[in-house]
């Protein structure tokens, strides 16, 4: 079983020593206790998140008018999201953030002309968390005792008919002339909407967890770690057995010195894949991406 400790509150397992049937059992047990997991050693370098995250640093460096010709724009998700344009919370003023997502190899814009070669190393990134969400995928169908391809199955993550995104939150060095308000966050509470999120902090920290006891704790960042948790659909497939739990991201002492980076890669079934619990007889009906998304939408006021 993975160190119980080390990453704070959250397990930490090391993917390299693990047999496959093992990697499942482990995965899964840890995923039970708070729908979080930092996993070591699982075939993404710190090198390469460190490569992506440069071109995302110099992206969120240029001026606010540079940056505005990426600006996302209404009904889509790739693109630049200025600061306080989200409250992922929406009982809270906006996101003390800025990030920038992209969607599937077919998006257009992309700030080549300004980094030289932004898309590619973006899209090689991409590939890397793509193989690692199958392998992680292929691990929750052996635990279900289902085909291996199952969930690959229905994630076709580089076509137009799934909405897996990379996303690069940057939560700037808070200026004085910048009013914190009350109750204001970097990243207000949610959960995740898709099957899986690849979350790659650095060493800030800020990210909180919402335990069983209703407690916010601490995702201590640990270093060299990916943290992986479980979104919406993902504890639907498996009839709450696994939880989507709720995380958000605080405003730290240092907010006014220090800025933080972090990239997440959610992992959503294709758009038309109907979703239904995989555990038990379920009568509430199956329910796609593409539909949960709209009432996401809707009820959040997000995007
Ligand atoms: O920045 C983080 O650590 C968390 C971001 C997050 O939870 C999200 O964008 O869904
Ligand atoms: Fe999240």
């Amino acid at each position: 079983m993975g160190s119980p400790n080390k990453g704070g509150n959250i397990p930490v397992l090391d993917f390299s020593s693990a047999s496959p049937a093992s990697l499942s059992e482990e995965l899964f047990a840890a995923l039970r206790q708070t729908g979080f997991v930092y996993v070591k050693h699982c075939g993404i370098t710190p090198e390469e998140v460190n490569c992506v995250k440069d071109v995302f640093t110099k992206f969120f460096a240029l001026s606010d008018e540079s940056k505005s010709g990426f600006t996302r724009k209404e009904g889509e998700n790739h693109g630049w999201v200025p600061m306080l344009r989200e409250s992922l919370d929406p009982s809270k003023p906006g996101d003390l953030k800025e990030s920038f997502n992209i969607t599937s190899i077919y998006s257009k814009g992309f700030p080549n002309d300004e980094i030289p070669g932004f898309q590619e190393t973006v899209h090689n990134f991409m590939e890397k968390c793509q193989f690692l969400a199958f392998q992680v995928l292929k691990c929750f169908a052996y635990k279900l005792g289902i085909p291996d391809d199952f969930f690959v199955g229905c994630h076709h993550l580089s076509s137009r008919e799934n909405q897996t995104a990379l996303r690069c939150l940057h939560y700037p060095a808070l200026s004085e002339d910048v009013i914190i308000e009350a109750g204001q966050l970097r990243c207000g509470k949610h959960s995740d909407w898709g099957s899986i999120t690849l979350l790659f902090q650095d060493s800030v920290g800020g990210l909180q967890v919402l335990k069983g006891d209703n407690q916010w704790v601490d995702a201590t960042p640990v270093e060299d770690a990916i943290l992986i948790n479980i979104g919406d659909m993902m504890q639907r497939w498996f009839n709450k057995e696994i939880k989507s739990t709720l995380h958000r991201v605080v405003v730290g002492t240092d907010a006014r010195t220090r800025a933080r980076i972090s990239m997440a890669y959610f992992v959503m079934p294709d758009d038309h894949f109907p979703v239904r619990s995989l555990k038990a007889i379920d009568s509430a009906p199956p329910v796609t991406m593409s539909e949960y998304i709209r009432h996401k939408i809707a009820t959040t006021g997000h995007y």
